[in-house]
């Protein structure tokens, strides 16, 4: 028997309806008491870190959620958050950055329909990440509608149908049917040395998503707000370098010393920034490229860089250092 510790901090999953719509309100117990008995096989112990809707989480909150991890690891063999799919992939990847090394998994898991309604996929995905936190397997994961999604490539896509989440330029880990669990890409186990908790986020980050028509001189506030800059641009990269053009405040701010991320719209296949002019000239200055990393994982890893060091060479390298499979290893891309 394999013993799982519950994690809960709120979503749909837990939600009750209220005047004002859904509100997230069961405890950790209540939702295990939604389980059929007979699929109960494993030691589940439970413990609430928060009720809340997903779209008030906080970076302050996913280290809260990896000091729970990190606190309770000598003591199960797995762990199951259950959290709001809305912002899901991005603690999902914010985890994988903050506990570094984890030999046992940890599996997010929610759902679209609450618990306590009949046509909830809740119970479903609660079983499946059961099975899943049972597996001999290191690393952070989202177990959604069959599907189990390494945690630094999910992306929710869907606001409402079961089928919320997509492996974004990864293959999917495993799909899970009742108790069997089929593999699909197999996962390296983890070097020795223990798991070590990193939880030095800087939340000082700023996403600013390009569109035609997009002003130059807003690029003027970020630098003293923020220490980090994501902007999802379009296609294979770059900016706007005629009209409204972008390049010489983009170059302003990498100047000032703030970490620059570009990254593009497009979901699939990632940013190549030597392919244009467009992007060749944003990236004659210290330009961090994404590649095809999703926007879910950028966020909290450009908060974890930070976190270690100012020096906007460091976080470069940080950041374009693959982590959990955040991006396509370029060795294996040759193979
Ligand atoms: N399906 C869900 O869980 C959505 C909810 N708003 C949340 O993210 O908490």
């Amino acid at each position: 028997m394999k013993k799982i510790l519950l994690l809960a901090t709120g979503g749909t999953i837990a939600s009750i309806p209220a005047e004002e719509g859904l509100i997230p309100r069961m405890t950790a117990e209540e939702l295990i008491s939604f389980l059929p008995k007979e699929h109960l096989r494993n030691q589940i112990d439970s413990k609430v870190l928060m009720t809340i809707d997903s779209i008030n989480m906080q970076p302050e909150f996913w280290v809260k959620i990896a000091q729970a991890v990190y606190e309770h690891y000598d003591n199960y063999d797995g762990f199951i958050i259950t959290h709001g799919t809305d912002t899901m992939a991005y603690t999902s990847a914010a985890l994988s950055y903050m506990l570094q090394n984890i030999a046992k998994p940890v599996v997010l898991t929610g759902s679209q329909v609450p618990i306590i309604r009949k046509r909830t996929d809740g119970i479903r995905n609660f079983l499946d990440a059961i099975c899943f936190a049972s597996e001999d397997i290191g690393g952070v994961f989202v177990v959604f509608d069959g599907k189990v999604i390494i945690g630094t490539r999910a992306m929710k896509l869907r606001t409402k149908s079961y089928d919320a989440f997509e492996s974004i330029n990864f293959p999917y880990i495993a799909y899970i049917n009742g108790l069997d669990v089929k593999y699909n890409k197999p996962v390296r186990p983890v070097k020795h040395g223990g798991l070590k908790l990193d939880i030095s986020l800087c939340p000082d980050v700023f996403l600013l998503k390009l569109h035609p028509g997009t002003k130059p001189e807003l690029f003027d506030c970020f630098k003293h707000l923020y220490k980090g800059v994501i902007f999802e641009s379009f296609g294979t990269g770059g900016v706007p370098f005629q009209e409204r053009n972008l390049l010489p405040k983009i170059h302003e701010l990498i100047d000032s010393g703030v970490s620059v991320v570009t990254t593009t719209q497009c979901l699939q296949e990632g940013e190549d920034l030597g392919l244009y002019e467009a992007g060749w000239k944003v990236a004659q200055k210290m330009i961090i490229s994404s590649r095809d990393m999703n926007t879910e994982a950028i966020v909290p890893k450009l908060m974890w860089a930070l976190g270690q060091t100012d020096n906007p060479k460091e976080v470069k390298k940080i950041m374009e250092t693959p982590v959990a499979y955040d991006i396509a290893n370029p060795k294996e891309k040759m193979k």
